[in-house]
């Protein structure tokens, strides 16, 4: 009789516990009925609402996704907030049936506490509060492809400290460090070597991974390529379609070590950003892998949603319109890029994107700026490197330039009443209203900004600083501020010089302020290097102290093609040392390395100005300009930079967005790249157009050169000069007998 009792009773008592976990589970669907409008499916289906299993019970999403995961791949995982249940989607209705029939009734352990869960079948999983876009056609989302250890495996196995850098052809490039195995991927051609396999095969820690890719269909054949990207925070990658001709259609990208927001761009202007978590496996095929562009913008911040859904299925979060979104800093990412090397040439369905159908390369960035050697290429130079950029980014550059600086407005307040006064280069006007007192006219290089001083009541002209339309000895000043450091060649940096000495009266004075190569000085770290650790969302907007304030506190001085190659202009080394005599691009925040350089301005965007405005709105900003005269008239007395006038920030003119389209439209002009967005990619309006990246051509002066440059002149005595905030600053007069 013993061994049947105990046979007996089990079978009982389990169908006991059966019964108790059916009524239970029964009386969860009511209740997700009644109270959530949830409607259970009496068939099993690939997806289940799981009952007491949500954020709103106090469980993770860690905890509940590590027990759904040892039941099948899970497709997509939905936790609300606050809510006390969570949906799950598998890949495969049988991986639902096991967690149905394993996962009822079973406790699951979250920190201190216990919760039962109850799961159901659902038809489909909806995520009704959350707006929610379709993923490029063929893009899969894996969130947990690899659990930690393997990740820890993974990340340990990427030796970066090898001094043998041919063997997996490691590259430090400006924006990110990569790797490759298996094959070269060349950023010069966009292609592979295919004859060239390197010495290093994808590393075996990788083949488990690779293995699992295949079992889950990811990929139908192992891949024999591997290129890992290392970003750090603030870095990013181009804008790109991985070559077609390179790889066989299936790529797949594994992140590591932190989550990073990957963009997806069709040709038609659609916009996808996915949120990829750290451990998550990004699988492309198809239309996502052939036709979208896939990039990362470099930042230091995403925004993601607040109750990290991850993967939404086929969907993902629309995270332009998303009201539910967090800030999420950026930390090291590595990705692990798998390809199959092509060796016929690929017969895809998009042949717009085809190279091997003839589709033409994407457009490469014009060849980085040299030195100029004669004069006729320096003036090509300054038009193509300053000229054209001030008038590119004229509103925007105007909408940063406020504040007049304390020791500039000194100088003019210094002026007895009634002087003339010449301010050559002056921008957007910003000094023209400091003394109402003085007899004030302005000119400029771009006639964009001459027309923001006409707009504004100035009296301003366009001309270049070479040759002013003024009558020798007609000015009691004059001020250079900001303008003598974009002459390339030394010849033109003293004419410039000369031209103001030619424009003053004798005894009159000119004050010239230029950009330091010394940023540090005295000790003193200029504001201008102090907010490089300033970590900040994207457009921050800038500080506001320095002639030279530059907008761009998050290192983001990549140039990017919009083609997969790197960095075109010369990509600099990490100590930024020149090996030729191509300009190397500045990175924002940063000291200087060498003295003549490109400064990228990230272009933002802001309101558009409805220009031309007859009716009420044009009233209303004369109303507006006339306010502002009025308190111009306080700046003369006033010249603190925190209290003085500002004018409307970020205002961009018809004339700025449409440069905008037509360098993103057409071939891409010198000093500029469009590739490279800073626009977030998360804000809709200014979506539509990806603000480009400019470059400006600067010759920082070392110390003693100004001086030494003033010294040349005949007829000027150097009265002082001085360091100020990252500027090199002189105020010469003119001798009484000239
Ligand atoms: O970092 C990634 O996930 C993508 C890398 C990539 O697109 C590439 O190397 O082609
Ligand atoms: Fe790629
Ligand atoms: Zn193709």
């Amino acid at each position: 009789m013993d061994a049947p009792v105990e046979n007996n009773v089990k079978p009982v008592r389990r169908s006991k516990e059966d019964k108790k976990v059916i009524r239970k589970q029964l009386k969860a669907s009511h209740t997700l009925l009644k109270h959530e409008g949830i409607s259970t499916a009496p068939q099993p289906t690939k997806s289940l609402v799981v009952a007491n299993g949500g954020l709103g019970n106090g469980v993770s999403r860690e905890e509940l996704s590590a027990a759904l995961k040892q039941m099948g791949e899970v497709d997509k995982l939905i936790m609300h907030p606050n809510k006390p249940y969570a949906f799950v989607k598998y890949r495969s209705e049988e991986s639902a049936r096991k967690a149905h029939i394993n996962l009822n009734g079973e406790k699951l352990q979250c920190g201190e506490n216990s919760v039962t869960l109850y799961l159901s079948y659902v038809d489909s999983v909806t995520c009704e509060e959350e707006a929610s876009v379709p993923l490029p056609e063929g893009l899969v989302l894996v969130e947990d492809f690899v659990c930690s250890e393997e990740e820890a495996l993974l990340l340990a196995a990427i030796d970066w400290s090898s001094t043998n850098t041919d063997v997996t052809a490691q590259k430090a490039l400006k924006h990110r460090r990569v790797k490759h195995y298996g094959f070269e991927f060349r950023y010069d051609n966009n292609n592979v070597d295919k004859d060239k396999p390197l010495p290093a095969g994808i590393p075996q820690e990788c083949l488990p991974v690779l293995e699992r890719c295949v079992k889950n269909q990811h990929i139908d054949i192992m891949p024999d390529q591997l290129t890992v990207n290392q970003y750090e925070s603030g870095q990013g990658i181009p804008p790109h379609v991985d070559t077609h001709s390179a790889f066989e259609d299936t790529i797949m990208s594994l992140s590591l070590g932190a989550k990073t927001v990957m963009e997806f761009r069709h040709p038609d202007g659609r916009l996808v950003a996915v949120v990829l978590p750290e451990r998550s496996l990004l699988v492309m095929k198809g239309e996502s892998r052939f036709l979208w562009t896939h990039g990362i913008t470099p930042r230091k911040f995403d925004m993601v949603p607040a109750c990290d859904p991850q993967s939404f299925g086929d969907t993902t979060p629309d995270l332009r319109t998303s009201s539910n979104l967090t800030l999420s800093k950026r930390g090291t990412r590595t990705s692990l890029t798998f390809r199959k090397i092509r060796n016929e040439p690929c017969c895809c369905a998009f042949p717009s994107a085809c190279d091997s159908q003839g589709a033409p390369p994407a457009p490469s960035p014009p060849p980085p700026p040299s030195l100029p050697c004669c004069h006729a290429d320096a003036a090509l130079l300054e038009e193509q490197y300053v000229h054209r950029v001030y008038d590119a980014i004229a509103s925007h550059f105007s909408s940063t330039r406020h504040s007049p600086w304390p020791r500039v407005c000194h100088f003019l307040c210094s002026l007895p009443p009634g002087s003339v006064l010449a301010d050559v280069g002056c921008g957007n006007g910003k000094y023209l209203g400091v003394n109402l007192e003085l007899s004030a006219v302005g000119c400029d290089r771009s006639s964009a900004l001459v027309q923001i001083c006409a707009e504004r009541g100035f009296q301003a002209f366009v001309s270049d600083a070479l040759s002013v339309p003024l009558r020798a000895a007609s000015c009691d000043a004059c001020i250079s501020i900001a303008v003598i450091h974009h002459f390339s060649t030394q010849e033109r940096r003293l004419a410039a010089v000369q031209e103001l000495v030619r424009l003053l009266k004798p005894g009159g004075r000119a004050l010239i302020y230029v950009w330091a190569f010394e940023q540090e000085y005295n000790k003193q770290r200029s504001k201008y290097l102090k907010d490089h650790n300033k970590e900040l969302p994207e457009n921050h907007n800038p500080a506001e102290n320095s002639p030279e304030e530059s907008q761009e506190p998050q290192g983001k001085s990549s140039v990017h093609s919009s083609s997969h190659s790197e960095d075109n202009y010369r990509t600099v080394d990490n100590n930024q040392h020149v090996t030729d005599d191509k300009l190397s691009v500045h990175t924002n925040r940063t000291a200087f390395e060498t003295k003549d350089l490109l400064v990228p301005w990230h272009l933002k965007d802001g309101k558009k100005r409805v220009e031309g405005d007859s009716g009420e709105g044009g009233k209303k900003d004369q109303q507006k300009e006339k306010s502002k005269k009025t308190s111009r008239s306080k700046a003369a007395l006033d010249c603190n930079p925190a209290t003085s006038p500002g004018f409307d920030s970020n205002i961009f003119s018809h004339s700025s967005l449409d440069t905008i389209a037509a360098t993103h439209s057409s071939k891409p002009i010198p000093g500029c790249d469009t590739s490279q967005t800073c626009s977030s990619a998360l804000k809709s309006e200014s979506e539509i157009i990806p603000a480009p990246v400019f470059h400006r051509y600067y010759h920082v002066f070392q110390q003693g050169e100004l001086e030494q440059l003033c010294a040349q002149q005949t007829g000027v005595t150097v009265q002082s000069s001085y360091h100020d905030q990252g500027n090199w600053c002189v105020i010469l007069e003119k001798a009484l007998n000239r």
